[in-house]
């Protein structure tokens, strides 16, 4: 497994800016080498702020958004458009202002859709498309993401998979429904570890003082059970994505001072 890098940045507003630099720099580079891109997307406030420096980028359009696969880590499982949609905010943020394919797509089922008030419907489903999307070369149940980007919660969650809940003890299926969820709305769909680390790369980014034990945590050996964060890695890279708060109590080995 990569040993984490983690970058510091001074405040979160140049953190989601820079975060989006960077994003489209690995769109590109991958859609060079291949031809198409996979995004997987995060709800949040540091994820959707991403995706609002993103559309004021000029450098956006140097990515084929038609050849962009997108998908999501996680869903608050509500009726379609909800504002608390994860999905509603990432389409209001940037991809309803954006020449998508639509087949590229990929959304959770909502609340109202078509497995009705069933999660885990909805999850087996959406695990179904991640596995159609899958090719030979991924070697899983789901593709290889070029860029799986997750937020940190206060207690260590990434995606819906919070500390010692049963979704965060699965270790076969690749997406799973989550209920009673310590932070609302109570049910969600979520990606599993499993899923997770199937992803080339992985970007944890979050801000803020209320993170920076989560975050101190998970870099220095906390297990996964206890801070799902932990286990988030990447198969060639796990990038943390700080600002100076959250990055406050991380070991300066992490954060070596500016040359
Ligand atoms: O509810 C959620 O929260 C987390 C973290 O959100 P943040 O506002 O603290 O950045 C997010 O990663 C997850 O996708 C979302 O469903």
């Amino acid at each position: 497994m990569n040993d984490p890098q983690v970058v510091v940045h001074r405040d979160g507003d140049l953190l989601a800016a820079a975060t989006a630099a960077r994003l489209v720099t690995r769109l590109v580079d991958a859609q060079a080498a291949r031809g198409h891109a996979s995004l997987v997307l995060t709800g949040g406030r540091t994820g959707t702020a991403v995706l609002e420096h993103l559309r004021a980028l000029p450098a956006l359009h140097a990515v084929d958004w038609s050849k962009v696969d997108l998908y999501w880590g996680d869903e608050r499982f509500l009726p379609a458009n909800h504002p608390d949609r994860n999905e509603t905010q990432a389409r209001e943020a940037l991809l309803d202002h954006l020449h998508l394919d639509p087949t590229r797509v990929h959304a959770v089922e909502p609340s109202d859709g078509r497995f009705g008030d069933d999660p885990d419907a909805a999850a087996e489903a959406y695990a179904d498309v991640l596995a159609a999307q899958a090719q030979p070369e991924d070697h899983g149940a789901v593709p290889a993401f070029d860029v799986f980007l997750l937020g940190v919660g206060e207690e260590g969650h990434v995606a819906s998979l919070f500390p010692d809940s049963p979704a965060i003890h699965e270790s076969t299926r690749s997406v799973v429904a989550v209920r009673n969820c310590p932070k609302p709305p109570p049910t969600r769909i979520s990606l599993t570890l499993p899923a997770i680390r199937q992803a080339r790369e992985v970007w944890l980014m979050t801000t803020g003082e209320a993170k920076a034990a989560a975050v101190s945590m998970a870099l220095t050996g906390a297990g996964e059970i206890q801070l799902p964060a932990a286990g988030a890695t990447g198969q060639r890279r796990t990038l943390w994505l700080l600002d100076t708060t959250a990055a406050s109590k991380v070991p300066d080995l992490f954060t070596p001072p500016l040359a």
